[in-house]
C-alpha cells in the first residue's frame, strides 16, 4: 500500500461519446491534489467507432475490440512520462446496475504488462455489488476539485459528455464521505440524442457550436413529455446508461434538422434544471465541465434555466476536456491507498467501498535482484 506522499497518476477516459481516449497526469496523495500535469488525446478513427458501437449493450466484449481499446488507451499514455500508477476507466458497453451489473470493455491486466505500471481498473463493480448504482464516480474527484480551487461555500461540478451528471459538494466539509459532503446522479441524456441526430440527419458527428440548434424552435409538447420520463421522479443517487433515452429521438423524428436539434438540446438543459431541484442548497456556481460546454446554445439554455451563475470550468483553470481523465487518476491513487472512492451519497452503495482492482506487471528480469 501507499504511504501518505503524493504521486503522479496517469488517468485515462474513453467516454460515452465515443470519441476517444483523454489521458492526464495528477500529482496526489488521493485526498489533495498537489497538481495537474501533461494530457493527452488519441481519437477513434471512424471505423474503430462503428466498432464500438456495434457492441454496445454487449456483456462481454469481442476479442477484436478489447484489442482495439487496449491498443488505443496505450497509444494515447505512450507518450506521457513521469508517472508511477495508472487508473484505466475502460470503456462502459452495458450498465444495468439493478439488473445485469455494469461493463466496462479492456483489460487491466494488458496494459500493466505493456506499460509496465501498476494499473487500477474495474472500478464500478464492486460498488454495484454493494447496491450501488455504480455512477457516478467522479464525485470525490470533485470534492477534491472544490478545494482545489478554493470554494469555500457549496459549488456543483455538470459534466456534459454523452450523458449529463452532477456532483453538488460541500468543500466546508473535508471529508468526502462526511454525510452532507456531496450529492452526485446522472442528471439525464447530455450530448448523446443530438450527436445521434446529427449522425443521422447530417452524416455529422456533433452540432458543432450549438449552431444548429441555435436557429430552431423548441417543440415543447416533445420537452414535456420528455420530463415525464419516471427518471426524473426517481430520488437521487441514480445513474443511467447511454441508450436509456433513445426514445427521445422518436419524438423529434416529424421535426425539422433545425427544431429537433433545438428540441434535444433544450431536453439536455431541462434535465440539468430538474436535477438542481435535488440539490441540498442552491450551489454558488455550477461549473461545466465535459464537451457540452463547447455548445454555445446549450450554455445559454442553461444559464436561462438555472437559478445560479453557469461558468465552463476553465474559469477556474482546470481543464474541462481531461477533467474525466483527471479523475480516474486520483481515484486510481485513492484505491492503492485503501481508501473508498464511492459512498451512499454519491451511488446510493451501502455503506463506503472502494472500487478497481489493481493488476501488477509481471517483474522484468531488469528489476529481478538477484540476492
Ligand atoms: N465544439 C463543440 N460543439 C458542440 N458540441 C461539442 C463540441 N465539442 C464537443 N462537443 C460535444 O461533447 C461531446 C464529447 O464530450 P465528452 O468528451 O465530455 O464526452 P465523453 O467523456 O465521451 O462522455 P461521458 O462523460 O458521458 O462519458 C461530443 O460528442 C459533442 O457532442
Ligand atoms: C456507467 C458509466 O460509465 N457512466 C458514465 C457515463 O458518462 C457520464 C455519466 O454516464 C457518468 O455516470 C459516468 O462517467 C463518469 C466519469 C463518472 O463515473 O463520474
Amino acid at each position: 500500500m501507499l504511504g501518505n506522499d503524493a504521486i503522479w497518476a496517469c488517468g485515462t477516459m474513453s467516454g460515452t461519446s465515443l470519441d476517444g481516449v483523454d489521458a492526464a497526469l495528477v500529482l496526489t496523495n488521493g485526498e489533495e491534489i498537489s497538481g495537474f500535469g501533461e494530457v493527452a488525446f488519441r481519437a477513434y478513427s471512424a471505423d474503430e467507432r462503428e466498432m464500438l458501437r456495434a457492441e454496445l449493450g454487449a456483456w462481454e466484449a469481442s476479442e477484436a475490440l478489447c484489442e482495439m481499446l487496449e491498443t488505443a488507451h496505450v497509444q494515447a499514455i505512450h507518450g506521457l512520462t513521469g508517472y508511477e500508477l495508472i487508473g484505466f476507466h475502460g470503456q462502459t458497453l452495458a450498465h444495468e446496475p439493478h439488473g445485469r451489473g455494469t461493463y466496462q470493455a479492456g483489460d487491466g491486466a494488458v496494459l500493466a504488462e505493456v506499460l509496465n505500471r501498476p494499473v487500477v481498473w474495474d472500478f464500478r463493480t464492486s460498488d454495484v455489488k454493494l447496491g450501488g448504482e455504480g455512477a457516478p464516480l467522479a464525485p470525490f474527484f470533485h470534492h477534491a476539485c472544490a478545494r482545489y480551487i478554493g470554494a469555500q461555500e457549496p459549488v456543483a461540478f455538470l459534466n456534459l459528455g454523452g450523458v449529463g451528471n452532477i456532483t453538488w459538494v460541500d468543500p466546508r466539509l473535508r471529508n468526502p464521505a462526511a454525510p452532507g459532503a456531496l450529492l452526485a446522479f446522472d442528471t439525464g441524456p447530455a450530448n448523446a440524442p443530438v450527436n445521434d441526430l446529427m449522425r443521422q440527419r447530417r452524416a455529422q458527428t456533433q452540432d458543432d457550436g450549438g449552431r444548429l440548434a441555435a436557429s430552431g424552435r423548441v417543440a415543447e409538447g416533445v420537452l414535456e413529455a420528455f420530463l415525464e420520463h419516471p427518471y426524473f421522479y426517481r430520488m437521487p443517487p441514480k445513474s443511467l446508461d447511454r441508450n436509456d433515452f433513445t426514445s427521445l429521438l422518436d419524438g423529434v423524428a416529424d421535426l425539422s434538422d433545425v427544431d429537433a436539434a433545438a428540441t434535444l438540446t433544450a431536453a439536455c438543459a431541462a434535465s440539468v434544471a430538474r436535477g438542481m431541484d435535488h440539490c441540498p442548497v442552491a450551489p454558488a456556481t455550477v461549473f461545466v465541465t465535459g464537451g457540452g460546454r463547447h455548445n454555445a446554445t446549450l450554455m445559454a439554455m442553461l444559464a436561462a434555466g438555472l437559478d445560479c451563475p453557469v461558468r465552463p470550468v476553465e474559469d477556474v483553470d482546470l481543464d474541462g476536456d481531461m477533467l474525466e481523465a483527471q479523475a480516474f487518476a486520483y481515484l486510481a491513487v485513492r484505491v492503492a491507498r485503501g481508501l473508498p472512492t464511492s459512498c451512499p451519497a454519491t451511488t446510493g452503495v451501502r455503506a463506503c467501498v472502494g472500487g478497481g482492482r489493481i493488476a501488477r506487471p509481471t517483474p522484468r528480469s531488469a528489476d529481478v535482484h538477484l540476492a
